[in-house]
């Protein structure tokens, strides 16, 4: 339920759930792929729902789909007039066209944005709650972070000789201290987020192709974006094992 007595601008929910699904391989939407028996969809407008933080949610679903549409207006039914408005729209080629798809059908007046992935199904409350409060407390951006475990190293072709001993080779070792992974939901001014995409639509196809998340567009612009904590729950299914790790967590939260 949106709560009505939360300060701060109006606030959508973008959930991004138009892509197809390739590296988890199940040969249909991802975000209609069943995770403990309900589409990763699903779990995550029960999480936006729950989260308390929406006066509208916009989801965007691949051209031509039906089957999430309709997933997205039973599940407005079943919730009546006390839930955020649920508006469905078509996305695009990539992630971003998708959000750009989305912030289109934004209510007029909306303050803030939250962009977030269907395929992030298990993100806790907590996690939208810091988001908001700090778009609330006057950031422009703001993503959910968790450290990295892994040293991150950046590597290069090998070339002439060395390319008989291995394909790639090392050119440097990232400071691992000051690395994060980042999650959604990322929370944005929605002023901020309009003008980045509407920047970002003009890139080259090459620059564009590296777009990854949201956050990265503001920081072109040289838009402070702020980091809050994440959660290691908030993960994204993008192959089978994360499927699994995600079936594995539901099944020991509801034991
Ligand atoms: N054209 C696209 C591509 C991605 N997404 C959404 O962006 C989120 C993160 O994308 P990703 O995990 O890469 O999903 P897919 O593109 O479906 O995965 P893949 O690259 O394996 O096909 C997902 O919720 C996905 O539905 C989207 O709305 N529109
Ligand atoms: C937005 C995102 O989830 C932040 O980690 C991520 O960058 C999406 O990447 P994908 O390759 O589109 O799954």
């Amino acid at each position: 339920m949106t709560d009505p007595s939360r300060p701060g601008a109006p606030t959508a929910v973008v959930i991004v759930a138009a892509g197809s699904g390739t590296r988890l391989g199940y040969g249909m939407p991802k975000a209609l792929v069943p995770l403990a028996g309900a589409p990763l969809l699903l779990h995550a407008l029960r999480g936006v729902v729950g989260a308390g933080v929406a006066r509208q949610i916009c989801v965007a679903v691949p051209p031509g789909d039906s089957d999430l549409g309709g997933l997205c207006r039973s599940f407005a039914e079943e919730f009546g007039v006390d839930a955020p408005v649920i508006t469905v729209v078509e996305g695009g080629a990539t992630r971003a066209d998708s959000v750009r798809s989305a912030l289109a059908a934004l209510a007029p007046g909306t303050g803030h944005v939250l962009v977030h992935d269907a395929a992030r199904p298990l993100t806790p409350a907590d996690v939208f709650a810091r988001v908001a409060e700090a778009l609330d407390r006057g950031a422009r951006a703001v993503i959910p972070a968790v450290p990295v475990v892994d040293t991150i190293k950046s590597t290069a072709p090998t070339e002439g000789e060395a390319s008989a001993i291995a394909g790639e080779i090392v050119t440097g070792t990232a400071v691992r201290e000051q690395l994060r992974a980042v999650q959604t939901p990322q929370g944005f001014d929605a002023a901020t987020l309009l003008g980045a995409h509407e920047q970002a639509a003009r890139w080259p196809a090459e620059q564009a192709a590296g777009i990854t998340d949201d956050a990265m567009l503001v920081e072109s612009l040289g838009t402070p974006v702020y980091v809050v904590p994440g959660d290691l729950r908030s993960l994204k299914i993008t192959t089978p094992m994360d499927l699994h790790l995600a079936e594995t967590l539901l099944a020991t939260a509801g034991a």
